[in-house]
């Protein structure tokens, strides 16, 4: 991927093929194991849930994976190459993109000019003295396309800073969709979020296109069960379970995990059949 990756080349076997695997990947401080020996790997193109309850490790291996931290043990490859040592930034040029945050927003330029710059980033000249990224047609063509995929298009003219909370979320998106990525790592998306507005959201993770692959961190289980194919359980830095919704549903470990944070708390699962499929507990429940 670059000049930072080693050689070593993980090669995939079985019918579908492994995008990002993370081979017994630790984040230790000192005694405190915020992510053990975990194992698991993520499909091209899928749409992958990591879940747990509170203090599972789940921020801290996000980190771990978008090279914002390092593991203190274990192997990452992505794309079948070994990325462990790769920083944050190059990851991000080779098609792992983490969802930007908030504060990457300029709130006084307008939405356009905030896609606008980080599609010049990716596909103009890189730097200029007076940067007029609206001037190249191509650009501008290139934004009003990312603002359509994320719903934005009517909005191209606002003040980013007198977007909603959810619409904010969708310019994050956006910024992401500008850098052509591979795969998007989701860090709690509806966060604070209203119901409509997760809604909103959800519907648009589902909009994405089916070649870009989506790990999403998700406290909000009726979205992480509605969206994701497969689904990582963690609790106490460990992988407990891994499998489809229904499969991670049906876990006798999980239901423990996620029960034992709260005592007295309703049951977190109904069975699959049951509907929805969820009941919150309000134990791990952001929205
Ligand atoms: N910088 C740090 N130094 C020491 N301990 C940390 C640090 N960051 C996280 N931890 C600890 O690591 C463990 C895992 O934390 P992490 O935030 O990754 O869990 P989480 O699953 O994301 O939790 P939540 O759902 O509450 O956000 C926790 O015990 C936390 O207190």
């Amino acid at each position: 991927m670059t000049e930072q990756t080693s050689n070593t080349q993980h090669s995939t076997t079985g019918a579908h093929e492994s995008l990002l695997r993370l081979e017994g990947v630790s984040l230790h401080y000192g005694s405190l194991k915020a992510v053990d020996d975990v194992t698991f790997e993520v499909e091209k193109g899928a749409r992958h849930a990591l879940i747990g309850p509170n203090g599972a490790g789940k921020s801290t291996l996000f980190s771990v994976i978008g090279g914002a931290q390092k593991a203190t043990a274990g192997r990452i490859f992505f794309n079948g190459e070994d990325i462990t040592e790769t920083g944050e930034s190059a990851r991000a040029r080779g098609g792992l993109v983490r969802t930007f945050q908030h504060s990457s927003l300029f709130l006084g330029m307008t939405v356009l000019d905030n896609v606008a710059l980080a599609v010049e980033g990716v596909h103009g000249t890189p730097w200029r003295f007076f940067p007029n990224p609206i001037s190249d047609r191509k650009i501008r063509a290139r934004t009003m396309e990312k603002l359509e995929q994320v719903g934005l298009a009517g909005r191209a003219h606002e003040l980013c800073g007198n977007l909603s909370h959810g619409e904010r979320r969708q310019l994050e998106v956006g910024l992401v969709l500008a850098c052509d990525p591979t795969m998007v790592l989701f860090d709690e998306p509806a966060a604070g979020m209203s119901a409509a507005e997760t809604h909103r959201f959800m519907n648009l993770i589902e909009s994405l296109p089916s070649e870009v692959t989506v790990l999403i961190v998700e406290h909000d289980l009726d979205l992480v069960f509605r969206l994701a194919q497969s689904v990582s359980v963690l609790a106490a830095g460990r992988l407990i379970a891994h499998g489809t919704p229904e499969e991670v549903r049906a876990n006798e470990d999980v239901k423990v995990a996620y029960l034992g944070e709260s005592e007295g708390a309703e049951p977190l699962f109904y069975s699959a059949d049951a509907g929805a499929g969820v009941e919150k507990s309000g134990v791990n429940d952001a929205s």
